[in-house]
C-alpha cells in the first residue's frame, strides 16, 4: 500500500521524542546493552534519543535500502555492513533501533546478521510486530505513519469537503 491509500497517522517532533523516550524508559527495565545499532534511515533518530538515555556510547549503523514493487516491498539491500566493533562484541549486548517495522522485511534482514541482538521499535504493525522484541505503539496495518522528518505544515482540507 502507498501512504495515500491508508490512514494518516501523523507524529510530531514531540511525540516522537516523547515515544521515543517511552521506548528508552522499557529498555533501561531490560538492561544489558553495551553498543546500539541504527537501522538506516529512519532508526537514526530513535537510535540518538535511546542512546542519551541509556548512556550508551558505542553507536554503529546498519544501512539498508529497499526497494518497491507494484506496492509490495521488494529487496531489501545492505549498502554498509555492521563495522567489526559490533561483531567482535557480546550480540547479546547490541541493541538494534529502528523507528517502526511494517512488513518485518527490513527486520528480517537485519536479525539475520545479529540473530541474538535485541531489535527495538517506536512503532509496530501487526504483520512486522512478531520480529520485534520491543516496541512502544501499535498501529493497524491499513495505517501510514508521518515522521516530523517527513512532513512540514501544510493547509489540510475540512472534513466537509471531502463529501462525507
Ligand atoms: O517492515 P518494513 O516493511 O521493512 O518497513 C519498515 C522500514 O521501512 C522504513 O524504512 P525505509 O526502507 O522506507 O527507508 P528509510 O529508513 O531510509 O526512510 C522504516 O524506517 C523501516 O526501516
Ligand atoms: O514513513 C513511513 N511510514 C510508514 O508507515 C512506513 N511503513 C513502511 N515504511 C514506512 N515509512
Ligand atoms: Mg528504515
Amino acid at each position: 500500500m502507498t501512504p495515500t491509500d491508508q490512514k494518516a497517522f501523523p507524529v510530531s517532533w514531540d511525540a516522537f521524542h516523547r515515544d521515543a523516550r517511552a521506548l528508552a524508559w522499557r529498555l533501561s527495565s531490560i538492561g544489558g546493552f553495551s553498543a546500539i545499532v541504527a537501522v538506516t534511515r529512519g532508526g537514526l533518530v530513535p537510535a540518538g534519543v535511546v542512546a542519551r538515555e541509556l548512556g550508551i556510547r558505542v553507536i554503529d549503523t546498519i544501512c539498508v535500502a529497499s526497494y518497491h514493487e507494484e506496492n509490495q516491498r521488494g529487496d531489501v539491500v545492505v549498502l554498509k555492513p555492521l563495522s567489526e566493533t559490533i561483531l567482535a562484541r557480546p550480540s547479546e549486548e547490541v541493541l538494534v533501533i529502528d523507528d517502526l517495522v511494517d512488513t518485518g522485511a527490513t527486520a528480517k534482514v537485519v536479525r539475520a546478521l545479529l540473530p541474538k541482538a535485541h531489535f527495538a521499535t517506536v512503532y509496530a504493525k501487526p504483520q512486522g510486530r512478531p520480529m520485534v522484541d520491543t516496541f512502544v505503539t501499535e498501529v493497524s496495518q491499513d495505517t501510514w505513519i508521518f515522521f516530523p522528518w517527513d512532513t512540514g505544515l501544510s493547509f489540510q482540507a475540512p472534513i466537509s469537503a471531502h463529501g462525507a
